[in-house]
């Protein structure tokens, strides 16, 4: 079962990863608030344009973990490298997408997609031509002048992906961007997601709850402990794309991962 005209279009090959250089190294990641240890000792790699997931029982640190990441947040212990250096804002681009989309109100959807470009510094030519670009990848050309409050939240959340996939980011972290989204508009946007990404060869760590959205637009799953949490397991997702939700291989894999986090 495909899911939309456009997944099943996209014909091309898959990414691999496979002698791809790493992007980004995690180690001893450790992650306390007082007495309580949320992340204890993560350590792990992203290739150069992989999208990985991470999966985990509630509760269990994901967004501690993307915010140790994204040094939104000190960890306690440990160090987080790209291309080698110790990870810098300031010197990097680490890109975030929420749950909650954000826009700015003020701003039309073609200003708020070129945003994170304007902080970054691109040139107004540049920035004009990449968002045409990724408008034209997610189709949201034909609302290009319109301001957030006369689109829907689906297109809010897909302007907040195009803004964070704009920038070229060396690291684009999303926490469960499609969480709130009905199942059928969720499916539509994770196909528009593999796609962005299949285009611009990004590297995404991509946190869900869902362990089918997992399997579904992943490369490779991190499955976390509760906490303290660690990594519990990890598993290549080497299904042909598009991905077919029945596939017996694709049933087998949701699975095994399932019966990694289940708790009852
Ligand atoms: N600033 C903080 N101070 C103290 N404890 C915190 C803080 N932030 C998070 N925690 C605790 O860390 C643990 C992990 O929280 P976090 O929100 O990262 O988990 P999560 O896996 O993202 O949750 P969910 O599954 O609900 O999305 C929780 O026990 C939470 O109470």
């Amino acid at each position: 079962m495909l899911r939309t005209q456009a997944e099943a279009a996209s014909k091309e090959p898959p990414v691999t990863t496979q002698d791809a250089a790493i992007k980004i190294q995690v180690k001893h990641l450790t992650k306390r608030f007082g007495d309580l240890t949320v992340l204890e000792d993560i350590n792990f790699v992203i290739k150069k344009g992989e999208l990985l997931a991470i999966v985990g029982p509630t509760g269990c640190g994901k967004t501690t973990f993307l915010n140790c990441l994204s040094k939104l947040m000190p960890a306690t212990k440990g160090e987080i490298l790209i291309d080698g250096e110790a990870a810098n804002p300031q010197k990097h681009n680490i890109s975030y997408v929420f749950q909650e989309p954000t826009c700015l109100p003020w701003r039309t959807v073609r200003e708020n997609v070129a945003y994170g470009m304007e902080i970054k510094g691109v040139n107004k030519e540049e920035r004009e031509k990449r968002a045409s670009e990724i408008m034209d990848l997610v189709g949201l050309s034909s609302c290009a002048d319109l301001y957030p409050n006369q689109v829907s939240a689906s297109m809010m959340q897909r302007i907040a992906v195009s803004r964070a996939f704009a920038v070229a980011p060396d690291l684009l972290l999303m926490d469960e961007p499609y969480g709130q989204l009905d199942v059928k508009l969720r499916y539509y946007l994770e196909d528009e997601l593999v796609n962005l990404w299949r285009t611009l060869g990004s590297t995404v760590l991509f946190v869900t709850h869902n362990i089918e959205e997992a399997v579904y637009i992943a490369e490779r799953i991190l499955v976390l402990t509760a906490k303290p949490t660690s990594i519990k397991k990890e598993i290549s997702i080497d299904l042909p794309r598009p991905r077919d939700l029945v596939d017996p291989k694709f049933v087998e894999l949701r699975k095994a991962v399932t019966d990694l986090i289940r708790w009852w």
